[in-house]
């Protein structure tokens, strides 16, 4: 079942971390990506209004895993790498010094997940901003520091929209897929599984380039409460935060039940009112949250799962979330625990087995690294990874896969599921269009 990385063993690397002067504190970290070089991202707006997160580009080392050993096998090369490196991190947070952006597939096979390690990353947190270099030399990296602030001194070309961007079918046919929904929603009131996610794709195609920075940026200003996150031509516009691991704090924000959004603000607040209203999305939120708290469990005391949602409101839908904390007993690091995380009920369902044979079954398409954990880990084992949600697979310069999933209960009905699908595709589709 496991995959070698089929990276060559990456040789030892000198990582230098400085701070940005204080003319870099107002510049957008997703302006700051140049033209082409595979655009890693992981941003948000913290509660200042401000961006933070981590931006890169170029790439220093990768490794590539497949299989059931997927998550280990990036675990170990990733703490290989950083032990052989020499870094001088004169930082010290959250993502400073030594950083890999990673994404892994949803499932064990088929599909590949990735780990990139940036020759060049841009970070900002807690009002300070870094450059973080990966050179194979002490001189490199002096020399890579300072061309790369000459470099950014000059404000990047605003990336353009893609033109003559075109929809098709993607795996399953409409029908088709909802036909899939009839018979899991079938196999749910049979008992033979609880909760199962099932997700359709949707093709794009353009008439010229893809600029991923583009989407990016779109996705960062209509979804400023998600995370914008690119890594290796995989990019979207996640609410959902698998875990966090700063120090040992972890948290989560489970989502799980939603609804559509109204622009008529009363019709608006009475969708909301029946999504915090309705059993069924209670129960399919509630089987979400408990998969969470298991998992957590293992790794942490002191866990807090509130009792009852609240509503986290989106551009294009609302959701029932929940935020789970904890105090980390065992020193595990992100990637370790996105490992144990992964899949929630939220993307698969539970029993988790079951749902995973019925997504093998009906879904008919590969998820590839869709609906899995995507994020970063420093040295420290401090990072991030949310659940690729709201995203598309760039598989060719001018195309594009998107994805939706919705899950389904007892009660759920095919046309709403296919609304809901279409409602979350509308973030990647609104990221398409010009600013
Ligand atoms: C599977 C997706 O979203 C997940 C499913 C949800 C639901 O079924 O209500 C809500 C949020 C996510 O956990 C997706 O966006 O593709």
């Amino acid at each position: 079942m496991s995959t070698a990385p089929v990276a060559v063993p990456a040789p030892p690397a000198t990582v230098r971390t400085v701070v940005l002067p204080d003319e870099f504190a107002d510049r957008p970290l997703l302006s700051l990506l140049p033209r082409g070089l595979a655009p890693t991202s992981w941003v948000t707006t913290d509660e200042h209004g401000e961006d933070q997160g981590l931006v890169g580009w170029g790439e220093a080392a990768r490794g590539e895993f497949g299989g059931a050993e997927r998550f280990s096998r990036a675990q170990r090369w990733w703490a290989t790498w950083v032990a052989d490196a020499d870094v001088q991190d004169a930082v010290h947070l959250p993502g400073s010094g030594a950083v890999a952006f990673a994404s892994f597939a949803f499932d064990a096979t088929p599909g590949s997940s990735v780990v990139v390690v940036p020759r060049v990353v841009v970070g900002r947190r807690d009002g300070v901003t870094w450059l973080t270099v990966v050179a194979a030399s002490a001189r490199e990296a002096r020399h890579a520091v300072a061309e790369t602030v000459a470099a950014l001194a000059h404000p990047t070309i605003v990336p353009e929209a893609p033109r003559g961007v075109a929809y098709s079918e993607g795996t399953l046919s409409v029908p088709d897929w909802q036909s899939a929904v009839t018979e899991a929603v079938r196999r749910i009131d049979d008992g033979e599984l609880d909760k199962v996610v099932l997700a359709r794709d949707v093709v794009v195609t353009t008439d010229g380039p893809i600029d991923p920075r583009h989407l990016l940026t779109r996705l960062a200003t209509k979804y400023p409460s998600c995370w914008a996150f690119s890594v290796d031509g995989l990019l979207g516009a996640t609410p959902e935060m698998l875990v966090r691991r700063i120090g040992d704090t972890v948290t989560s924000r489970v989502l799980a039940g939603t609804m559509r959004r109204s622009s008529d603000a009363t019709n608006d607040a009475s969708l909301a009112e029946a999504l915090l209203d309705s059993a069924k999305d209670h129960a399919e939120h509630q089987y979400a949250v408990n998969s969470v708290a298991l998992a957590l469990a293992a790794h942490c005391t002191d866990l807090d799962v509130p009792a009852t949602p609240r509503l986290l409101r989106l551009a294009n839908v609302q959701h029932l979330a929940t935020d789970v904390s904890g105090v980390l007993a065992d020193g595990a690091p992100a990637l370790a625990l996105a490992a144990s995380l992964h899949p929630t009920a939220a993307v698969c369902g539970t029993p988790t087995e079951r749902a995973f044979a019925v997504i093998r079954e009906l879904e008919g398409m590969d998820r590839g690294r869709y609906a899995g954990p995507v994020g970063w880990v420093d040295a420290r084992g401090d990072g991030e990874f949310g659940i690729a949600l709201r995203c598309g697979a760039i598989e060719a310069e001018d195309r594009l896969r998107l994805f939706a999933g919705c899950g389904l209960v007892s009660g759920s009905d095919a046309d709403a599921e296919l609304a809901e699908s279409q409602a979350k595709l509308v973030a990647m589709r609104d990221a398409l269009e010009p600013a």
